[in-house]
């Protein structure tokens, strides 16, 4: 799959409607970096400026005539609008115009389909798709999402709907619905796997940390910086780079810190506004891990003049997936492409950049602080016949002081809430 960046770029009209959008100028630059994302390019821009969309082509008639003619001198033949359209919107305007159009969640959903690597990355992109043509078979982008597929698949299993007949269609209608049906099975059992991962992990006892925010903000390059520092020396660094998505999957690691304290660590999918509903939905066991987490770190491009839309979108999207009142930590990142100084405190803001060690160090001050809170220190009197008990908390804890009595081994050490329930026994009072 290699071959997704030698595609030539393609160039591509991108189109708004002004007045229906909050913000219409960061949704319209945000709209450029979701084409360029897709491997177009942003040729000609075209704003129309209504109360309301035409229920029947979107754009006014006068525009949409105006298009067509912009279209047809400057040779373009896609046309990506910022807001998403009816099927029958779709297929007027591509009627009209001759355009291929290309609504926001279509074009999200196809650039998940070309990011997507792990299976379950590619089965949740695959339902969402779905769900999204099963309305929208006579429509261009229908036949997109089907071509990358197929690609995906090894080639061959992409078909075309446009122009067929109504046969034709139902029965695209029931293959949808049964490769649906399908995808879901193929999910529900993967997730029984994580589910019994999850429950491991839970099992231990150990705080989950989850790192959020938009797209492209530094989230994977700020957890490799950590796990660098903490994670076990085989710990694999998870894919970072300069394009939006380019996380797809969640990975979680271990850090352990000079101390013994121990935490989990997850890495997620981006976020961008308006995240389609199905992708969300799709994406619900991935985005589970920011969900359950004890702790947030929002990651924030501060270098980005529209950090804070990006902010707004990071909140909103939290809230869809149901996260609620869950502490946050606000890490302004990539310091070095701007004036401030670095790294720098305040309650819970830092600025830092996520490859400077003193940053990492900074973050990690706070992320203890926040999520080692309910530790307590007990001192505890292991016989030596436990002595499994002892060299568990010599690995998992933090050990203050070591005494070796004649009837055991007496620790004063620092527990976690399950490891202070489960040596409750051994409690006594120092003498
Ligand atoms: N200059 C600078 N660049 C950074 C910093 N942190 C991350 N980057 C760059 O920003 C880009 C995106 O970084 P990632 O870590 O992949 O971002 P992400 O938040 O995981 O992105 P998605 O997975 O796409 O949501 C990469 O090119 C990084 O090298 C930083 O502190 N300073
Ligand atoms: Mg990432």
């Amino acid at each position: 799959m290699a071959k997704i960046n030698a595609q030539p770029i393609q160039d591509v009209i991108i189109a708004g409607m002004s007045k229906t959008v909050a913000n219409y100028d960061y949704a319209m630059a945000e709209l450029e970096a979701l084409v360029e994302a897709n491997h177009m390019h942003a040729a000609l821009r075209i704003d129309q400026g209504l109360e309301k969309p035409n229920p029947a082509t979107f754009f006014g008639k006068g525009k949409v005539t105006e298009i067509k003619a912009d279209a047809e001198a400057n040779d373009l033949h896609i046309m990506v609008i910022n807001a998403d359209l009816t099927p029958s919107q779709v297929r007027n305007l591509e009627e009209q115009t001759g355009l291929d159009i290309i609504d926001r969640t279509g074009l999200i959903l196809e650039i998940f389909g070309n990011r997507a690597r792990s299976k379950e990355a590619k089965l949740q992109v695959k339902i969402a798709q779905l769900q999204y043509q099963l309305p929208r078979l006579r429509t261009s982008i229908s036949n997109r999402l089907d071509q990358q597929a197929g690609a995906a698949a090894g080639g061959g299993g992409g078909y075309t709907n446009r122009g067929s007949g109504e046969t034709q269609l139902e029965l695209n209608r029931r293959t949808i619905q049964d490769r649906i049906s399908h995808a879901k099975h193929e999910l529900k059992e993967l997730n029984k796997d994580e589910q019994v991962r999850r429950a491991q992990r839970d099992k231990a006892g150990l705080p989950n940390v989850a790192l959020v925010g938009y797209t492209n903000s530094g989230k994977s390059t700020t957890m490799n910086g950590l796990v660098r520092l903490f994670g076990k020396g085989d710990d694999k660094q998870v894919f970072e780079k300069n394009m939006l998505f380019a996380t797809l999957d969640t990975s979680i690691r271990q850090l352990t810190f000079p101390d013994n304290k121990q935490l989990l660590l997850s890495d997620t999918v981006g976020f961008v506004s308006d995240l389609p509903h199905n992708l969300i939905n799709a994406f619900r066991s991935t985005l589970s891990e920011a969900a359950n987490a004890d702790l947030l770190i929002q990651v924030i491009d501060y270098a980005d003049p529209h950090y804070k839309e990006m902010m707004a979108t990071t909140e909103k999207t939290l809230k869809e997936i149901g996260v609620h009142d869950v502490p946050m930590i606000y890490a302004f990142n990539k310091a070095d492409l701007t004036e401030a100084n670095y790294p720098n405190q305040q309650d819970d803001q830092l600025i830092y950049a996520a490859r400077d060690e003193a940053s990492l160090q900074a973050l990690t001050k706070m992320i203890k602080e926040q999520v080692f809170q309910g530790y307590v220190t007990n001192t505890l009197l292991i016989p030596f016949s436990d002595g499994d008990v002892v060299a568990y908390l010599n690995d998992h804890a933090n050990i203050l002081k070591t005494d070796y009595l004649a009837t055991g081994t007496q620790l004063t050490v620092e527990l976690n809430a399950v490891d202070a329930q489960r040596f409750a026994n051994y409690v006594v009072t120092p003498a």
